[in-house]
């Protein structure tokens, strides 16, 4: 199982690097990675197992996070209508968003940035992806709210981004006059 020695930090190359493509159908290992990203995600959401590994909580995973520079991420979050959304997908990519931006009025957090980093991160509020499922079926997701959001997270962390890339430094708190807060 992955715990937190297993995560890597900010300033680690892999973190900047664009992630290769993951070749269809998968491979065992490949599948199996994947799995394991999801199985982070629902054990540090357990606050038992949470506490007894001493698991920083998350809503998603992305393999470059585990120093894996491949396109695979894991999401496991709750929408504000109490709808899960829960994935593991192969090359993630976003292939039509909405104009309208929105963002997290707490901000945003990482595995791989030990300090907390106050701010609004402005992120499109309607996202279509398009990935490989476990099994490598081409899938297509509309996502909209906290799911959207997180799932931008982890294809930022496939292309080398981090969140606070997009915090305005003097500014961190700039409400953008027309996007939505996702509390
Ligand atoms: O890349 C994934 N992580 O670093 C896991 C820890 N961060 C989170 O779960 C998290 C926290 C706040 C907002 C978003 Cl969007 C996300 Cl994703
Ligand atoms: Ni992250």
């Amino acid at each position: 199982m992955i715990t937190m020695k297993d995560i890597i930090r900010d300033g680690h190359p892999t973190l900047r690097k664009v992630a290769e493509d993951v070749k269809m159908p998968p491979s065992k290992e490949d599948q199996e990675i994947l799995k394991s990203l999801h199985e982070y995600i629902l054990n540090s959401q357990d606050p038992e197992i949470a506490n007894k590994y001493g698991l920083r909580p998350g809503i998603g995973l992305a393999a470059p996070q585990i120093n894996v520079s491949k396109k695979m991420i894991a999401v496991h979050v709750i929408d504000e209508k109490e709808q899960l959304h829960s994935y593991m997908l192969f090359n993630p990519r976003i292939v039509s968003h909405s104009v309208e931006k929105a963002y997290l009025s707490s901000g945003e957090g990482c595995l791989s940035v030990d300090e907390v980093i106050p701010g609004y991160v402005h992120r499109y509020a309607r996202i279509t992806v398009k990935a490989n499922d476990i099994d490598g079926k081409e899938i297509k997701i509309r996502l909209k709210g906290l799911p959207a959001i997180a799932f931008q997270h982890e294809i930022d962390h496939l292309h080398g981004k981090m969140f606070y890339d997009y915090i305005d430094e003097k500014n961190p708190f700039t409400p953008m006059d027309q996007a939505i807060a996702i509390d």
